[in-house]
C-alpha cells in the first residue's frame, strides 16, 4: 500500500475514533452517574426506614414508661384503662402486662390470655436484658401479619409489654419503595423481617446493584434496601437523554477539529512539495563579519518562502513543520541546490565562509554525507570554506553516527559550528560529542549586555568556555555598537547581525559585498543608512 493512501485510511480511522470518544466516554460516565444517583436513592430510604422505626420504638417505650402506673394493680382493675390506651394510641397492636412469662392482662383479649411464647409464636430471646424488643413474623391473635414486640421486666417478676403492627412499618415502606420496586426489609434486634416489594431474587446482571444495609445508632433495628436493575436502567436513560445531545455535540466539534488537524498536517506537506516545485523558497545571505580580517569574510545561508500573492511564510514556522512532517530532508536539499545554483554567481576570495543549518533528522539520515559532498563537488570551483550549523532545536539521538559522519567532511576541508548554543536542552553535551570548530552565541546572551565595562556572567561564561575548548566564537543577533564593542573587547572573533547587515537575496548580496563586504566595521560610526541600504 502506498504511505499516502495508508495515512489517509489512518485519517479517517482517527475522526471516527475521536467521534467515538465523547460518545463512549459519556456511555461510561452516564453509567456511573446513573449508579451514583441509585445508591444515593437506596441510602435516603434506608434513613428514611430507619427513622420511622426509631419513632415508633420511642412510641412503644413512651407507651412501657406509662404502662409503669399499672405496677401491682390487678388486671380487672385496670382492664378497661389498658383496653382505652391500646386502641387510642397509634401503632399499636396491644398492650399489656407480664408475671413472669405469663402475660396477665392485655388490651386485646383481658385477663390470663396465655404465656408470652404463645402471644409470640416463639420464645422470647435471651437477652438478659430488662428492656428488649424484637420483631416477630405474627401474634397469637394475628398470625400471618408481622409485628414488633416491646417488653420490659421489672426486678420483682413484673412487667409490661406492648405490641406494635408491623402493617404500619410495611405502609410506610411501600409508599417510600413500592413504585420503583425496591425490596426492603426491616428487622429488630434479628428478629423476623418485615418485608415490602417483590419478593423474587433479581437476575444476575450487570445492573443489579448491591443492596445497602443500614443500622441504627439508637436500637437494634437493621434495614436493608435492594434496587432492581429497571431503576437503575432508568437512571442511567435519564442521565444519557440529558447527556446524549451534548456528548453528539462534541463528537462533531471534535471529529471537525481532528479533520482540520489532518488537513493541516497534510496541507503543509503537500504545500511544501509544491513550493517547491514552484520555485516559491530563494535563499538569503546574511554576511559575517570577521573581527581579524576586517571584512565580511563569510554568510549565512537562510531559506526564505515567499507565495504568490506577496506575502512570506516565517522560517521558524515552515521549518518546524518541515521537521515535523518529515520535509527537512527534501527541503535541505533544495536548499543546497538554490545555494549551488547562487553561488555560481559569486565573485568572492579563496576560503570565503558559507554556513548553512542542518536539521537534527537530516544529520542522521542515511544520505546525510552524500548530500553535502554533492553541494561541496557543485560549488568547489569558489573554493568556499564550508560551515555546518547544527541546532539544538531538536535532538540528535544517534550522537556517535553524527559525529562520524561530521568528522569526515571535516577531512573534507569542512567546518562544524553548533547554533544558538546555550538555547537547547543539550549545550555542554554536544560540546562534548561532536568534534566542533565554531561556537555561535544565541542572541539572547548577547542581549543581556547591558554596560560595556560590566560583567554580562553567562555571555562572559560562554564566550570563556569557548575559548577553552579552542572553538571560534561568533556572536549572533548583534544590533548595536555596545554590543560589538563588548563582544570586541572579549575576543569573539565574527559579528553577525542587523549591526552589520541583514539577510539579503542573492542579487543584493553580491552588490553589498561589492560595495560594502570590504569595509572595516567601526564601532563610533552610526551604521543607519548602511543598514537600510541593505
Ligand atoms: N532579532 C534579530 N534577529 C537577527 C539578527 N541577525 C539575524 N537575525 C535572525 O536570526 C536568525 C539566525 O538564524 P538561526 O539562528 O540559524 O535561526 C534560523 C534557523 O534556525 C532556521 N532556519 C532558517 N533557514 C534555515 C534553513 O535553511 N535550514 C534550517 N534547518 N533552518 C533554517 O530558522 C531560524 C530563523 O531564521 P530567520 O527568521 O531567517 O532568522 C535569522 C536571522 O534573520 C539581529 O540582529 N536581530
Amino acid at each position: 500500500m502506498p504511505p499516502q493512501r495508508r495515512n489517509r485510511d489512518f485519517g479517517w480511522l482517527l475522526i471516527v475514533c475521536a467521534g467515538l470518544l465523547p460518545l463512549v466516554l459519556g456511555i461510561l460516565c452516564t453509567a456511573i452517574e446513573a449508579r451514583h444517583t441509585v445508591h444515593q436513592q437506596q441510602i435516603t430510604t434506608a434513613n428514611s426506614l430507619l427513622a420511622q422505626a426509631e419513632r415508633m420504638s420511642d412510641s412503644a417505650w413512651d407507651m412501657i414508661t406509662e404502662l409503669r402506673q399499672f405496677h401491682y394493680q390487678p388486671c380487672s382493675a385496670i382492664e378497661d384503662k389498658l383496653q382505652r390506651e391500646g386502641n387510642l394510641n397509634a401503632y399499636f397492636r396491644s398492650i399489656g402486662k407480664l408475671e413472669g412469662d405469663n402475660v396477665t392482662c392485655s388490651s386485646a383479649y383481658g385477663m390470663n390470655p396465655g404465656s408470652l411464647s404463645e402471644m409470640m409464636l416463639r420464645h422470647p430471646p435471651v437477652t438478659g436484658k430488662a428492656w428488649w424488643s424484637i420483631s416477630i413474623r405474627g401474634t397469637f391473635g394475628v398470625p400471618n401479619r408481622p409485628a414488633v414486640i416491646f417488653v420490659r421486666q421489672l426486678p420483682d417478676g413484673e412487667g409490661f409489654w406492648a405490641v406494635i403492627d408491623g402493617q404500619y412499618l410495611m405502609d410506610f415502606m411501600r409508599a417510600l419503595g413500592e413504585s420503583r420496586g425496591y425490596r426492603m426489609t426491616m428487622r429488630f434486634n434479628d428478629g423476623a423481617p418485615i418485608t415490602s416489594g417483590p419478593a423474587e431474587q433479581l437476575p444476575e446482571t450487570y445492573l443489579k446493584s448491591e443492596p445497602w444495609r443500614a443500622e441504627s445508632s439508637r436500637y437494634p433495628i437493621s434495614v436493608e434496601v435492594v434496587v432492581p436493575p429497571s431503576e437503575l436502567l432508568k437512571a442511567w436513560r435519564q442521565a444519557l437523554f440529558i447527556f446524549l445531545p451534548m456528548a453528539a455535540i462534541f463528537s462533531i466539534l471534535l471529529m471537525i477539529l481532528t479533520a482540520n488537524w489532518l488537513r493541516r498536517r497534510i496541507s503543509w506537506r503537500d504545500e511544501i512539495r509544491r513550493a517547491m516545485r514552484n520555485r516559491q523558497f530563494s535563499v538569503h545571505y546574511q554576511p559575517v563579519y570577521s573581527m581579524a580580517a576586517q571584512h565580511c569574510n563569510g554568510v549565512e545561508a537562510l531559506l526564505r518562502w515567499h507565495l504568490p500573492n506577496g506575502d512570506t511564510i516565517r522560517p521558524d514556522i515552515f521549518i518546524s513543520a518541515a521537521e515535523e512532517e518529515g520535509m527537512i530532508v527534501p527541503l535541505t536539499r533544495h536548499l543546497l541546490e538554490l545555494m549551488a545554483e547562487d553561488i555560481q554567481s559569486w565573485q568572492v576570495e579563496p576560503g570565503f565562509h558559507i554556513g548553512l543549518n542542518l536539521a537534527a533528522e537530516h544529520l542522521q539520515h542515511p544520505e546525510f554525507v552524500a548530500d553535502i559532498q554533492l553541494f561541496a563537488r557543485r560549488v568547489q570551483n569558489k573554493k568556499l570554506q564550508i560551515t555546518l550549523e547544527l541546532t539544538e532545536r531538536s535532538l540528535i539521538h544517534d550522537g556517535e553516527d553524527v559525529a562520524r559522519k561530521l568528522r569526515l567532511l571535516q577531512l573534507q576541508g569542512m567546518k562544524v559550528a553548533i547554533d544558538d548554543f546555550g538555547t537547547g536542552h543539550c549545550s555542554l553535551s554536544y560540546l562534548q560529542t561532536f568534534p566542533l570548530d565554531y561556537l555561535k552565541i544565541d542572541r539572547g546572551f548577547i542581549n543581556a549586555i547591558e554596560r560595556l565595562d560590566g560583567e554580562t556572567p553567562v555571555l562572559d561564561a560562554i564566550i570563556n568556555l569557548a575559548h577553552k575548548l579552542q572553538l571560534e566564537v561568533l556572536g549572533e543577533g548583534v544590533e548595536t555598537s555596545l554590543q560589538f564593542q563588548y563582544l570586541q573587547q572579549r575576543g569573539v572573533v565574527f559579528i553577525q547581525g542587523y549591526y552589520y547587515a541583514w539577510p539579503m537575496d542573492n542579487d543584493r548580496l553580491r552588490a553589498w559585498l561589492n560595495e560594502q563586504g570590504q569595509q572595516p566595521l567601526l564601532a563610533e560610526e552610526s551604521h543607519e543608512s548602511e543598514l537600510h541600504h541593505s
